[in-house]
């Protein structure tokens, strides 16, 4: 979770100048990497709010962490993209199934309608893990961190920048890794 975390911060700081980024938080793990980064962003000089309509017990002491860094908890989604220059996706990730439920099913027409950039984590909220937007109704991100290792559905990206973040690889093998010399970001690469 911290170095997913972190390395979705990191992306983000590789290619986005710092400004204000909405975080859009999931009930999940997917959700905590969110939080994670939220915090992250903040110590990279990023303005980050955080729009977190169905919070987990389980991620009460992140959430408490972005409390203490005062990134403030938005209401209104709509009026908060509105003042945004980035909509960060932490919604759902692999284990997202069916069609999206209340209230994501309104989040998520909200994000695609929207024209500002989208950074989604490991996957785009609403895509099949391996099938991608197979409906034809989920967000098209510029960005996609895939944590671990890029997911079948990462095919169907389009977006400007894909990164893979949350290295779990030991160290034996990272020497190996042909990664492109990036100065000071230690958990993600560009893969294009
Ligand atoms: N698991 C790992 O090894 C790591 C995962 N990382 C990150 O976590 C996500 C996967 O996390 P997971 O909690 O398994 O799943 P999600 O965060 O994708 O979503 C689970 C929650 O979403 C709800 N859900 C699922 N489908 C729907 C839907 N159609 N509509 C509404 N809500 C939905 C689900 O609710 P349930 O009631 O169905 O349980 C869950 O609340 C992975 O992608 C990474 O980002 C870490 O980075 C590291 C290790």
């Amino acid at each position: 979770m911290e170095l997913a975390g972190l390395s979705v911060a990191e992306a983000i700081a590789a290619e986005y100048k710092p400004a204000s980024v909405l975080l859009c938080i999931g009930p999940g793990n997917n959700g905590g990497d969110g939080l994670v980064a939220a915090r992250h962003l903040a110590q990279f000089g990023f303005s980050p709010s955080l729009f977190y309509p169905r919070q987990s017990d389980k991620y009460q002491c992140l959430l408490s962490q972005c409390h203490a860094f005062r990134i403030p908890l938005v209401q209104d989604l709509d009026a908060a993209i509105l003042k945004s220059d980035l909509i960060v996706d932490a919604i759902f990730g692999f284990s997202f199934k069916g069609s999206p439920r209340a209230p994501f099913d309104k989040v998520l027409d909200t994000l695609r309608m929207s024209d500002k950039p989208i950074v989604s984590v490991d996957i785009p909220s609403g895509w099949d893990v391996e099938n991608g937007d197979s409906q034809g109704s989920a967000i098209s991100p510029d960005m996609l961190i895939s944590l671990t290792a890029p997911k079948l559905c990462a095919h169907s990206f389009k977006g400007r920048f894909h990164y893979l973040g949350g290295r779990f690889i030991p160290p034996e093998m990272a020497s190996e890794l042909k990664t492109p010399p990036f100065p000071g970001v230690a958990n993600c690469i560009r893969l294009t």
